[in-house]
């Protein structure tokens, strides 16, 4: 078993490291599920530091599996973390780390394109937060079947103010595909420029952040890994309803390689 953690200033119980978790639960990675992990705390620290200052945050994670990143998170000293897990099998590591920091975790079983993240900020809290609002952040080696509808469904709910992006101010630290990771931060001119560009940068402004090469997770995927950081705009670029824009900037794209007026004219008001 590893050395006692210091998560954020309080002495923990020694717990065991995120291998030996993997190891005592049998955690053979599923493919379906995108099982890709990070087992070293440099990479999962790095990613956690893109996302600011987490003091006394509140944070939801997308998809903990064995906890590497849940640990990053605690560490930084985040007072409230959600984690949002599918698979069953990681549930008792995560309640591990849960008894190591006491009230600071809840874990939610469920998948997160139906997870409805607002439940967990009930009416009498939100009341409270409407003159102060708190420092709220989404974190996730996301997996990769389900990141872009993710975002697009996050990037809806920021447009109308609605869910956890009631109070305009939620950050987002994801990692996507390299590939993904390019679209989402392509510049206009640039050849990556597509829907997810645009969609994602008239709502935010998006960084990116670094690269983390196939060979840093466990099992490897074919593909290299970018981590993006999303801060939400006080206003939107385009002031109109999500779904027109969406609509619009889709057709834009389906015809850009002949014209785009002619994407254009097929929209219809
Ligand atoms: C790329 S792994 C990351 C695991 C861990 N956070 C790490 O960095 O090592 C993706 C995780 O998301 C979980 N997952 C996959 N689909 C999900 C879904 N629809 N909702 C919630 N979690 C999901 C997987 O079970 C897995 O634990």
């Amino acid at each position: 078993m590893a050395a006692t953690q210091k998560l954020s200033g309080c002495r923990l119980p020694p717990l065991p490291t995120i291998g030996e978790i993997i190891k005592l639960y049998n955690l053979k990675a599923q493919k379906q599920l995108s099982q890709n992990f990070l087992l070293d705390t440099r990479l999962t620290d790095k990613i956690v530091r893109q996302a600011g200052n987490l003091n006394n945050a509140h944070v939801c994670e997308v998809g903990p599996g064995p906890g590497g990143l849940t640990r990053s998170i605690l560490k930084a000293g985040a007072a409230d973390l959600l984690v949002v897990e599918k698979d069953m099998r990681f549930i008792p590591g995560l309640q591990l780390l849960s008894e190591a920091a006491p009230g600071r975790i809840r874990i939610a079983q469920g998948d997160i394109l139906a997870y409805k993240l607002e439940r967990r900020f009930p009416a009498n809290i939100t009341k409270t937060w409407e003159d102060d609002p708190p420092n709220l952040h989404i974190i996730g080696n996301l997996p990769f079947n389900v990141s872009t509808p993710l975002i697009i469904k996050w990037l809806e709910q920021m447009s109308n103010r609605t869910g956890i992006f009631m109070f305009g101010r939620t950050r987002l630290t994801l990692t996507f595909q390299k590939e993904a990771a390019e679209r989402l931060t392509a510049s206009t001119g640039s050849r990556q420029r597509s829907r997810l560009s645009v969609m994602a940068q008239y709502l935010t402004t998006v960084k990116s952040c670094f690269t983390i090469p196939g060979q840093a997770f466990v099992p490897k995927p074919n593909v290299d890994v970018g981590v993006v950081h999303f801060t939400p705009l006080a206003q939107p670029q385009i002031q109109q309803p999500f779904k027109l824009v969406e609509k619009i900037v889709k057709n834009a794209f389906q015809f850009r390689r002949k014209h785009c007026r002619r994407g254009l004219g097929y929209f219809e008001h």
